[in-house]
């Protein structure tokens, strides 16, 4: 599938990598002098992202194809992101290009946070291939994008955005600035004022969300949040005792403050203090790490965005033998997230296992010990461990799991993992001693035949003689007398 994307600022870039990473060939189209360098800063921190966020080898990236024109991009699209500043006659103008060249089967996804299908769809050849599709900001992380616009052409779009991780929300009738916007707004018109009336600070009013509200809204939005909120009896009473204060004059939302000068010297002047001493790509750095860590909490408890994570990963493991050339096996990568760090400044102990237990499942899923597998009931259980820490790991750094089988026989298998730094010094080896098991009965058992064979085939290409350190414990030390 060919993809082009027209406009590459803050949300277009988004898009390329989210396509980008997910394998997909990008043809952008961007008049700006920098969109290069703008895109290439993009994806290299979505790149970061991923890597931190899943466990799962990532796809072979696509390309990123420059074209000097529309036309040029579109030519053989299948899908077009279109991500053009906020204004409709550009949008048409745009379109209408797309139009002129593009294959007809072609689809148009518009970023346009506000405008409607129908508006966007003034004037055009073929209306109903022209769609919203709005995303949220940053785009190669956050799943949801809101899909308006119906028919055929709005669920092929949503299988395209599907594949590339995202949860499509499909909005049953046009409004102005869609479902999310509209949210929003009502919470910035709110937030203006309160800054306007000088009750609070950008820092006061952002600490309020994110040690409060906003920390729920993550895991279960407004209306499960609530129904909690009433307690036993639930979302009817929630709305008995709530609801009439609807009708107080608690808000402004309908007013927005004028953003007049001083407004404006005051809100910048106030985030200028608050954040000014980061730049935009280090916040957007800093933003990611802790989205990443919020996706793997909420993909531990296999809950919202976590579950779209995990049926990602499920993807990319599935695409994974490919990746898995030559021997030792390379299964599996890992970006050292700014949380794996402890007082010491370095990757926890902790951690380490947490890389050699991924590298581990990359292997299961290698020889076909998968999700389908286990749903049968069995698996295989790790009952031994010994992990070598090498080399201090700090932030940021990728990693990469080399992975031997050391032995194995009808119920057993010795993997050797070294955790190998981007200079391919060792950072950790791991060796560990695995069961198959029947997990209904909790026993041991033998393992089918085509679990043998992959074995077989993977101990085939073990002909280096075992590391020196292999089946060894921990070195003994010598207990000195007490001396009084
Ligand atoms: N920034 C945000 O938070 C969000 C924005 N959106 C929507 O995404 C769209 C783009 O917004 P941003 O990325 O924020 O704007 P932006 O200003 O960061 O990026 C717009 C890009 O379009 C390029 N451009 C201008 N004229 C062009 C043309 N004729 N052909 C191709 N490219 C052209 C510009 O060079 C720029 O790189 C808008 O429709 C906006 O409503 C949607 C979700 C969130
Ligand atoms: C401010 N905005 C209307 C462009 C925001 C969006 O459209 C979505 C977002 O990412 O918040």
């Amino acid at each position: 599938m060919k993809i082009a994307a027209i406009g590459g600022g803050v949300i277009g870039g988004g898009w390329i990598a989210r396509f980008i990473l997910s394998g997909y060939d990008v043809a952008v189209y961007d008049p700006h002098p920098e969109a290069q360098r703008i895109i290439a800063e993009v994806l290299a921190n979505a790149t970061r992202a991923w890597e931190a966020l899943f466990q799962a080898p990532l796809p072979r990236p696509g390309r990123i194809h420059w074209a000097g024109s529309v036309a040029e991009a579109v030519r053989e699209a299948d899908y077009i992101q279109e991500s053009v500043p906020e204004r409709l006659d550009l949008k048409h103008r745009i379109i209408a290009e797309i139009e002129d060249a593009a294959p007809e089967t072609a689809l148009i996804g518009s970023s346009t946070s506000g405008f409607k299908p129908s508006e966007l769809r003034q004037g055009a050849r073929l209306p109903d291939r022209i769609l919203v599709a709005h995303p949220f900001n940053p785009v190669y992380l956050l799943p949801v994008v809101e899909v308006v616009g119906g028919g055929e052409a709005a669920a092929r779009a949503c299988d395209i955005l599907t594949a590339i991780g995202m949860k499509p929300v499909r909005i049953a009738r046009e409004i102005d600035a869609h479902i999310g916007d509209r949210l929003l707004e009502a919470v910035w018109r709110e937030a203006l004022w309160l800054v306007n009336d000088g009750i609070a600070t950008t820092e006061e009013i952002d600490d309020i969300i994110r040690f409060g509200f906003g920390l729920r809204w993550a895991q279960m939005g407004l209306f499960e949040t609530y129904r909690i909120a009433g307690g036993e009896a639930g979302m009817r009473h929630f709305l008995g005792q709530f609801g009439p204060a609807l009708k107080w004059p608690w808000t402004k939302l309908m007013d927005v403050p004028d953003l007049d000068d001083a407004l404006i010297d005051r809100i910048a002047g106030q985030s200028d203090a608050q954040s000014g001493h980061h730049s935009i790509r280090e916040l957007e750095r800093i933003r990611d790490d802790n989205l990443v860590g919020i996706f793997h909490a909420l993909k531990a408890n296999d809950w919202g965005v976590g579950q779209t994570v995990r049926a990602q990963e499920d993807g990319f493991y599935a695409r994974a033998p490919a990746r898995a050339e030559g021997y030792p096996l390379r299964l599996h990568q890992a970006r050292v997230a700014g949380g794996w760090v402890d007082y010491n400044g370095h990757m926890t102990e902790f951690r380490y296992l947490q890389v050699l237990g991924d590298a581990t499942d990359a292997f299961l899923i290698h020889i076909g010990l998968d999700a389908e597998y286990r749903a049968q009931g069995r698996s295989a259980y790790t009952v031994e461990t010994h992990i070598r820490h090498l080399a201090e790991v700090k932030a940021g750094e990728l990693l990469t799991v080399e992975t031997r089988l050391l032995g194995h026989d009808a119920k057993r298998f010795r993997l050797h993992h070294a955790i190998l730094r981007e200079d391919g010094t060792e950072a950790a080896t791991g060796e560990h001693m695995l069961l198959h098991v029947d997990t209904d009965e909790g026993r041991t058992i033998p393992m089918p035949l085509t679990l043998l064979e992959a074995l077989d085939r993977v101990a085939a290409q073990d002909t280096a003689p075992h590391p020196d350190h292999a089946g060894a414990g921990i070195r003994s030390v010598r207990q000195k007398e007490a001396t009084a």
